[in-house]
């Protein structure tokens, strides 16, 4: 772009402009108005020569011109500034049209598209121009990918100072899903995502729909964003909303409800409250009340083979087979982290919740998860039991370690077997 001449034209015309047609930039009438638009389009016609302009980029060479032509012009009237100002965003809007004309002429060849006689009347081009200016002042991160070629055609400013990619960094979908998912598992989970997705929107002839994806920035830190999509036309345009804030909440609201996310059983939270209101009932009443640990066994080595996937997806079946099990409502089954659980049961003696454990035992057996690395060749899991009577002069504390000492003793037993604790 040769700078020089045409910060010389645009800083003419905008003298001129500021001496004649306009005060302040308040136009008399809509004629007057339209009138200072086409010359100021005709004098855009007049002075772009470049080709592929790179309006997204930085450093932007529209506003770099723009900063040229402000000082050149020396103190400004401030009619002549908000002429400066009207003529960059129209500058702008005008290089849109014109490029989208040409990439038209492209598709359009055969039919002899006459370029110059559609950019010559830009403002037929208004819905264009309205997209122009949106993309640009978007304040969310968007992005216009050709679907054939997977080239992405422009960001805008905001994408770039959300994930810090300019264009040049991410001149295609190759490099984009390389730098913005550099886990090859998750990527690939990422790429089959937003592949289902765009088949959705043009099965249904719809939009893209939005998913969350973990996003990697430019400087390693990583941003969770719901990421949704139009299609135009072979191209797609891609919009980013920060979804940090909306899951940061839902994992408050998941906690205070007292639910573990994983497994959707009560978390730890829930239980300590639950054990402290079940030991105080205990002093008032002639009550007894059992607890019973449960660790999957070897899960480690689970993990290991089947994957962390798998191993959520199995404490997730356990979960919801303890509280199938477990099912008299005065009953209570909690996730107390990791691959522990734990159960309460009010109004039970030994006996009871030994029968109870034997029946987990059973229902674990039954559902006959392969788990390759155990004694058995299927999950198992090992217990420790603690009873209490209303005489007692423990606390919850002491209550909880006693039934966990038991656990200890029935994984050194070789594990897949329940514990009794013992009166001291
Ligand atoms: N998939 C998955 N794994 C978990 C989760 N929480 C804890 N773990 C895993 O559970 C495993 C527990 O391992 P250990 O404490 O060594 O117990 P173990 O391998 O079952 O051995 P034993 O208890 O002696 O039978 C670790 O590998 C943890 O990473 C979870 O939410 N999901």
């Amino acid at each position: 772009m040769n700078y020089a001449s045409q910060s010389h034209l645009v800083k003419s015309f905008v003298l001129d402009a500021s001496e004649k047609t306009v005060s302040n930039l308040t136009f008399e009438d809509d004629y007057s108005l339209q009138q200072f638009k086409e010359s100021a389009y005709k004098l855009f016609y007049d002075i772009i020569t470049v080709p592929a302009p790179y309006l997204y980029q930085e450093p932007n060479p529209i506003v770099e011109l723009f900063r040229l032509i402000e000082s050149s012009l020396g103190s400004l009237k401030s009619s002549q500034k908000a002429i400066l100002s009207q003529l960059e965003k129209w500058w702008v809007e005008w290089h849109f049209v014109a490029s989208m004309n040409v990439s038209l002429e492209r598709e359009n060849k055969e039919q002899d598209y006459n370029v110059i006689s559609t950019t010559q009347h830009p403002m037929r081009k208004h819905e264009l121009s309205h997209y122009a200016r949106l993309f640009t002042i978007l304040p969310l991160p968007v992005c216009d990918v050709c679907m054939v070629t997977g080239d992405i055609l422009k960001v805008n400013q905001r994408f770039i100072d959300v994930f810090g990619y300019t264009l040049q960094d991410v001149p295609n979908l190759n490099v984009w899903w390389k730098l913005a998912y550099p886990e090859k598992d998750y990527r690939t989970f990422a790429q089959t995502l937003w592949q289902e997705s765009l088949e959705q929107a043009n099965q249904n002839n719809d939009d893209i729909p939005a998913n969350d994806y973990r996003i990697s920035c430019k400087d390693g830190s990583e941003i969770v964003m719901q990421v949704s999509g139009i299609s135009v036309e072979g191209e797609f345009i891609a919009i980013f909303n920060d979804a940090t804030e909306r899951l940061k909440t839902q994992e408050i609201l998941s906690d205070m409800a007292f639910l573990d996310s994983l497994t959707k059983i009560a978390n730890r939270r829930r239980f300590d409250e639950k054990l402290t209101s079940e030991f105080n009932k205990l002093s008032n009443e002639h009550r007894e009340l059992s607890m019973i640990i449960i660790d999957i066994d070897n899960f480690k080595k689970y993990n290991d083979r089947y994957g962390h996937l798998e191993g959520d997806k199995c404490l997730f079946q356990v979960a919801q087979k303890l509280a199938e099990t477990v099912c008299r409502p005065e009953d209570f089954v909690a996730r107390f982290g990791g691959e522990e659980f734990v159960v309460l049961l009010p109004q039970t003696g030994k006996q009871g919740a030994l029968f109870i454990a034997e029946q987990i035992q059973k229902s674990i057996e039954k559902m006959a998860i392969p788990h390759k690395d155990s004694f058995t060749g299927i999950l198992s899991v090992s217990m420790g039991i603690n009873t209490i009577e209303h005489e007692h002069d423990s606390d919850h504390a002491q209550f909880f370690k006693k039934a966990d000492n038991a656990l200890y003793y029935a994984k050194k037993q070789g594990r897949n077997c329940i514990a009794l604790a013992t009166d001291n």
